[in-house]
């Protein structure tokens, strides 16, 4: 997509051709600075400390993160010491394992000597196909947005979405954005209620994405998503996920669940938006998924940048505080899943399309 009318992606290899570039998501949308990373503990600290984020991105930063590792020691042990270590960074969204067990399959047939550069291409083609992906959920999605603005004859399409599932979560296009930015670009009115999504905030990235695409947004807080949908004012749901378990059950963002609920109750469909990278057969369910703990200062501290663009943090307060970062929507409450193999709609449907 595009930053400033310059068209980017979230994660580009640099020039000397083994290390790769990234933006840091903890400033943004208020500065915007590119890191380098050329290591595994480079990789590493990126994804956990959230600098990178957003499943499909993580998978593909954790797959450059094994051929750096790779480049210092091409070894079996070094392979699966690197592998457990990038594993270790974030559990819960499945395209981490995913994109390092692709990695770790395709190199350790090979010589020690071809395997960093045989990882380093193949992490080019997770990010290549996450983009084409990407743009299949987008061709998926677009039909659901122009049927509802045919209903609505012309009055903007009111469109809530939660987190970030945007370009900046994945390689290009996002899952649950790349539908909307079709439907703008096909000329269909929208207007997007971004959820804030609170402690990290990622809603923000989200009206920084709009933004630079042109499209219509309202930024509100995290508990007005009710109201609006009891008032008539919410068309549909849209979101990204973490992990689709083998029931359908959705892993994804604090909140999320909330939001599913609603809409449930106020008749507003709830679609959920996925590469296969993010679908689990081997979770059962979503009561199975490991929920991230993260830390209790994300929820004690408001952060932000300040006039400089440097990291800031304001204190709410000293009470202890609990910060799960995922919760399930049960499938029940899924109205569609928008795949890059068309719109799936339930768990059977899901396990004949994309179980490999
Ligand atoms: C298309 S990305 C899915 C997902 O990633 C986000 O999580 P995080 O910002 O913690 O990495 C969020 O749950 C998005 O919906």
């Amino acid at each position: 997509m595009n930053i400033d009318g310059t068209a980017t992606r979230s994660i580009w290899v640099e020039a000397d051709g083994r290390s790769v570039g990234i933006f840091d998501q903890r400033l943004l949308p208020w500065a915007l600075e590119r890191m380098v990373l050329r290591s595994v503990e480079d990789a590493a600290v990126a994804i956990a400390d959230m600098a990178t984020r957003g499943a499909p991105l993580i998978g593909a930063v954790a797959a450059y993160g094994l051929a750096f590792g790779l480049y210092e020691d091409a070894s079996d042990a070094a392979l699966d010491a690197v592998h457990a270590r990038l594993l270790r960074t974030r559990p819960t969204a499945v395209n981490l394992r995913w994109a390092l067990d692709r990695i770790g399959d395709a190199v350790r047939p090979l010589a020690p000597s071809d395997r960093a550069a045989a990882a380093f291409a193949e992490a080019g083609r997770i990010c290549d196909e996450d983009v084409a992906m990407n743009r299949a959920i987008g061709a998926a999605g677009l039909p659901i947005i122009r049927a509802l603005a045919e209903r609505k004859g012309g009055k903007p399409v009111n469109i809530l979405t939660h987190c970030n599932a945007g370009w900046l979560a994945t390689v290009d296009w996002g899952t649950a954005t790349a539908p909307l930015y079709m439907a703008h670009d096909a000329g269909i009115p929208l207007h997007i209620w971004v959820d804030e999504t609170r402690p990290r905030n990622q809603g923000a990235l989200t009206t920084f994405e709009l933004a630079q695409h042109g499209v219509p947004h309202s930024y509100i807080v995290d508990n007005a998503g009710g109201l609006l949908m009891q008032q008539g004012l919410v068309d549909m749901v849209i979101v990204g996920t973490d992990r689709v378990a083998a029931n359908g059950d959705v892993c994804n963002k604090i909140g999320t669940y909330l939001k599913a609920l609603a809409a449930k109750e106020h008749g507003v469909p709830f679609y959920v938006a996925l590469p296969s990278s993010t679908y689990d057969p081997a979770t059962p369910d979503g009561a199975s998924v490991p929920i991230e703990q993260r830390s209790a200062d994300e929820v004690r501290f408001v952060s932000g940048t300040d006039e400089a663009g440097r990291l800031a943090a304001i204190r709410l307060t000293g009470s202890p505080a609990y910060n799960p970062a995922f919760d399930i929507t049960p499938a029940t409450l899924v109205t569609g899943y928008v795949t890059d193999y068309g719109l799936l709609t339930d768990a059977a449907d899901l396990r004949r399309s994309m179980a490999t």
